[in-house]
């Protein structure tokens, strides 16, 4: 029979129970029984929503080195036809957050039976894919009497392979925000259509016109990205949609290009409610500052993962994906990294399909790590 790391294991686990943000109920007591099973006597524990602050006490501290992994799903149907498949309908870890959590656990547990002289503070958060547990976590007061000197945390890279790891100094992720546009104009029947106000058309025609705020409007040197992920409207075939409702979200290199793309867009709106005789409405829901690596943590990471014979660094190009890790970051220095774990699919989809044995090479290298720190 297959011999499974434990970590390996506990990712499988994990996998079988995704929730979405601030529904982690299992997630946490998952992860309660299993850090309490550790029985460690210089442990902290704090519950903060479905989320868990843990302590673990050094044994001559001078700082407080923080670690934070991410634990919610998404709401995704498994197509991955693993053994250990998700038994949430609906529900997926197709962001890689069961890694996330095991690789974590795994770093908890080697330093509780190899303590260090500082304290290590994890961060298990809630809410990464939205609305964002970062921000509230951060400004809790668990967060306010633990605050660490020093913050990392890593998300997997299906497009690298076992034994990547890719990062740089400053700018990682972008700054994210989510976009709903609600329109409603008026329904009838479809044989009638000038009777009515058309909101599949008003949604179809926004959406393209969304499109050309990065094709026209954004410098051709810089970039950004609007993405429409849901469109709903309408009942059935032969009637008029009296509403719709578009989906999605915005991606920005800088604070400043996110103010310019959120004007554009309301601009095409109002232009929108002009054109189609309908009313809308623009909700930005939850926004994510960039994730900005610090310059002289990063570079002290990569100097070390240059010297490791199982790893090989690569320099990384910033990329569109959003991280509420970034609110971390702007508080606490520190770095985020890619983690390699070889899938033919990428985040978010049906079946991606991490390769484990990322997992215990990314527990020894941050065990090894955090102890020059
Ligand atoms: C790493 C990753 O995939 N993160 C998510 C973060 C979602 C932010 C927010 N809900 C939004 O859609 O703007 C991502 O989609 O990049």
């Amino acid at each position: 029979m297959e011999q499974l790391s434990p970590f390996v294991s506990i990712r499988r686990q994990l996998h079988r129970i995704p929730e979405l943000g601030f529904q982690e109920f299992k997630t946490q007591q998952f992860l309660l029984q299993y850090i309490e099973s550790l029985s460690i006597d210089r442990i902290e524990i704090k519950k903060w929503r479905t989320g868990l602050f843990v302590k673990l006490k050094g044994t001559n501290p001078t700082k407080i080195i923080g670690y934070r992994a991410d634990i919610d799903g998404l709401p995704i149907t498994e197509e991955t036809g693993l053994s250990f498949p998700s038994e949430h309908p609906g529900q997926m870890h197709a962001c890689g957050h069961d890694f996330h959590m095991s690789i974590a656990l795994g770093i908890l547990t080697y330093f509780s039976q190899n303590p260090i002289k500082d304290d290590l503070l994890f961060l298990f958060q809630p809410a990464e894919e939205g609305p964002g547990g970062a921000k509230p976590m951060l400004e809790s007061n668990s967060m306010k009497m633990w605050k660490p000197d020093i913050m990392m945390g890593l998300h997997i890279a299906p497009e690298y392979k076992v034994g990547q790891i890719a990062t740089k100094e400053g700018l990682l992720f972008a700054n994210t925000s989510e976009l709903t546009i609600d329109l409603k104009g008026k329904g009838g029947h479809a044989a009638y259509p000038h009777q009515t106000k058309d909101m599949v058309v008003a949604a179809s025609m926004l959406v393209t016109q969304l499109q050309t705020i990065i094709s026209r409007n954004i410098n051709p040197l810089e970039s950004a990205v609007i993405t429409i992920g849901k469109i709903t409207g309408g009942t059935v075939q032969n009637i008029i949609a009296e509403k719709a409702r578009l989906e999605g979200t915005i991606r920005t290199l800088s604070v400043a290009e996110m103010e310019s793309v959120k004007n554009r867009i309301e601009a095409l709106v109002e232009g929108l409610k002009i054109g189609f005789e309908c009313e809308a409405t623009i909700d930005y829901g939850s926004m994510y500052h960039q994730v900005f690596n610090d310059e002289q943590s990063t570079r002290r990471f990569i100097d070390f993962l240059e010297k490791q014979t199982d790893i090989e660094y690569i320099r990384c190009q910033e990329a569109m994906t959003g991280e509420d890790f970034g609110y971390l970051l702007e508080e606490i220095p520190g770095f985020m990294f890619w983690l390699g774990v070889d899938s033919e699919y990428g985040l978010h989809h049906a079946k991606l399909d991490p390769n484990e044995e990322a997992i215990d090479l990314a527990i020894t290298t941050m065990t090894k790590y955090i102890q020059t720190l």
